[in-house]
């Protein structure tokens, strides 16, 4: 890693929690300047009010200068805040753990824009102009014309591309591109992948069988669609009979999928000439006839570990064929966001978990596991931020 690393709280795993307040880490950098350049981007994409205006100042100053203050008592999840966050209220933002920090900062920026109001900003996705932009842009018109050539292509190839065009998906996250720049949509081939357990995943999918997949989402736009793609694929091809697709229930981490984000992505879609249209057309019917469905749980938004999920997940997850976890966040919650040794075996850290799991995922945060020391070598010896440059990916299977 040539960049710092975070600054670290260590406990009896003996690997560090990752904190926010070492200068010149990618955590600090996510605090110092990603969220008050979000905050920006915001304000310049509504016109909103004074009253707004003032409570994003309010939040901007706090984290710069003041100490993490708890959500006001009439806020209707002021006791899940309350609980999740007795430790570190009344301490400075960057002394909490980031996974932590970053979530109650979406929490706080929804409750400043009137997100959870009863006014007339009730509701409004502050992150929704940029995502859809984004469904809107050339990218993804590229992406859909792509899937024309691949209905020649053999089950096999066809199956690899929408598996890898999903995972790559995710470097195309919108949080990511406000301090990395827009991503180069070819410029990163299989070959920039750390860890592929792909053969894995697709055994515990053969074609025939009555599996139920849940898939995990992370970002709208440019991740979902080819996620929708490649659940479009399970289920024509026998892979899957079923498919939950867990999205978030409020505006999170910039670009995350709630259930609108689904119905835009389905509609872009359906409207699309050829073969995404064609999809679109499936994915709509299977819809209604319940062989894909939409969930979301209160979980997906809380700064926990997915070791510490309630019981009605861990029994839908339980009940899974696999859970395909997409994304870096939901790497972080899912091996524990802390500076494990990167040969950590993934099957250790996922023990817990209460089914197969894989997590597809590009790398853009300090957190990774499962290595082999000679990979770790190898990306170390070439110096550049391999850990969260995203120019990096990885396909898991545990546990
Ligand atoms: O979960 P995603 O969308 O793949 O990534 C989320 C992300 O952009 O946000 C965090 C920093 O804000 C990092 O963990 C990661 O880079």
């Amino acid at each position: 890693m040539t960049e710092k690393t975070s600054r670290v709280s260590g406990d009896a795993t003996g690997a560090p929690v990752i904190l926010s307040n070492e200068p010149g880490s990618f955590a600090w950098g996510v605090l110092a300047k990603r969220h008050p350049a979000l905050i920006q981007q915001v304000r310049d994409a509504f016109p909103y009010g004074r009253r707004q205006h003032e409570a994003l100042d309010a939040l901007l100053d706090e984290i710069a200068n003041g100490v993490i203050e708890p959500l006001a008592p009439a806020d209707h999840d002021h006791e899940r805040w309350a609980d999740w966050g007795k430790e570190y209220f009344g301490h400075s933002w960057y002394d909490a753990p980031f996974l932590w920090a970053e979530g109650y900062f979406y929490r706080r920026l929804l409750g400043a824009v009137g997100y959870f109001g009863t006014g007339p900003w009730q509701g409004v996705d502050p992150f929704a102009p940029f995502k859809r932009a984004e469904l809107r842009g050339e990218a993804v018109e590229e992406e859909l014309r792509a899937l024309d050539p691949l209905a020649d292509a053999s089950v096999e190839e066809r199956a690899t591309a929408l598996l890898h065009a999903s995972l790559w998906g995710n470097r195309a996250d919108l949080g990511f591109s406000i301090s990395a720049g827009e991503p180069g949509p070819s410029d990163v081939t299989t070959s920039a992948l750390v860890a592929d357990d792909s053969a894995t995943l697709w055994q515990l999918l053969p074609a025939g069988t009555s599996a139920t997949v849940a898939v995990v989402a992370d970002n709208a736009g440019r991740e979902l669609i080819p996620d929708l793609v490649l659940i479009d694929h399970l289920l024509e091809h026998g892979r899957a009979e079923r498919v939950v697709l867990h999205v978030k229930p409020y505006p999170y981490y910039v670009s995350d999928a709630m259930t609108a984000d689904v119905v835009d992505c389905l509609r872009r879609l359906t409207e699309a000439p050829g073969e995404a249209g064609r999809i679109g057309g499936r994915l709509w019917e299977a819809m209604a006839a319940g062989s894909l469905e939409v969930r979301t749980h209160p979980f997906f938004c809380a700064p926990l570990p997915y070791e510490e999920m309630p019981e009605d997940l861990r029994v839908e997850f339980a009940s899974a064929t696999l859970t395909i976890l997409k994304g870096d966040l939901n790497y972080r919650r899912l091996v524990g966001d802390r500076l494990w040794h990167p040969t950590t075996p993934f099957a250790e850290r996922t023990a817990y978990f209460p089914g197969a799991v894989a997590a597809l995922r590009t790398l853009k945060s300090d957190v990774i596991v499962g290595l082999e020391q000679e990979t770790v070598d190898a990306l170390e010896l070439a110096g550049d931020a391999w850990r969260t440059s995203g120019t990096h990916a990885l396909i898991q299977v545990g546990p």
